[in-house]
């Protein structure tokens, strides 16, 4: 199965996090998982916050971000009835709120998932949660909005 950021436009697949054309950065692979969407990612060392292994909050933000933008364009195609061969809607980050409920372990794996909560138009709300094997590390609300195309002159 492709990853959803694996269908991106090429012009759209440059994200830092998230982006294949993104040389230097994290490639993070996001999947539809029956009614919920899924990704892996192991933070290298480097990744520290400022407790000994303990993730860098900014990455978890960033791993949610990402996953919650790929997981809000997968569910407006669904709900469109498209599927993601045929192309995504290109969303982006309008507001992510995240809770920071336990330390997430570095060189281990992390699991983030993605819930549909609602579509209104172009904005998708998308509750996101971040494990260390059992252990609910991070939660995460998102309001992402598909952008609109640019207006043919
Ligand atoms: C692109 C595909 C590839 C994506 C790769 C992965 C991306 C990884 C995730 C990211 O890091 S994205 C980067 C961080 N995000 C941004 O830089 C977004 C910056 N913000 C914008 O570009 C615009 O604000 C945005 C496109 C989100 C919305 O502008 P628009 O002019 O298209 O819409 P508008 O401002 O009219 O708002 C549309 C609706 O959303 C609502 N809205 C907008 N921002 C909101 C907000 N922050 N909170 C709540 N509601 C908000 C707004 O009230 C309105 O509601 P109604 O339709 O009901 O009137």
């Amino acid at each position: 199965m492709k990853a959803i950021q694996d269908l991106y436009a090429a012009e759209y697949a440059h994200c830092f996090g998230c982006g294949p054309r993104n040389a230097g950065g994290h490639h993070l692979k996001s999947y539809v998982d029956g009614d919920r969407t899924i990704a892996h990612f192991t933070a290298e060392a480097c990744y520290s916050g400022g407790v000994p292994n303990q993730l860098y909050g900014g990455m978890i933000a960033s791993l949610l971000d990402c996953h919650g933008t790929a997981s809000a364009a997968a569910f407006l195609n669904q709900q469109r009835g498209r599927t993601p061969e045929l192309g995504l809607p290109r969303c982006v980050t309008a507001s992510l709120r995240i809770d920071f409920k336990r330390p997430a372990p570095l060189e281990t794996q992390l699991t983030i998932t993605g819930a549909l909560q609602s579509i209104d138009r172009r904005k998708v709300w998308v509750a996101l949660h971040l494990h260390a094997g059992e252990q609910l590390c991070a939660t995460g609300e998102m309001l992402a909005i598909e952008l609109q195309e640019p207006a043919q002159s």
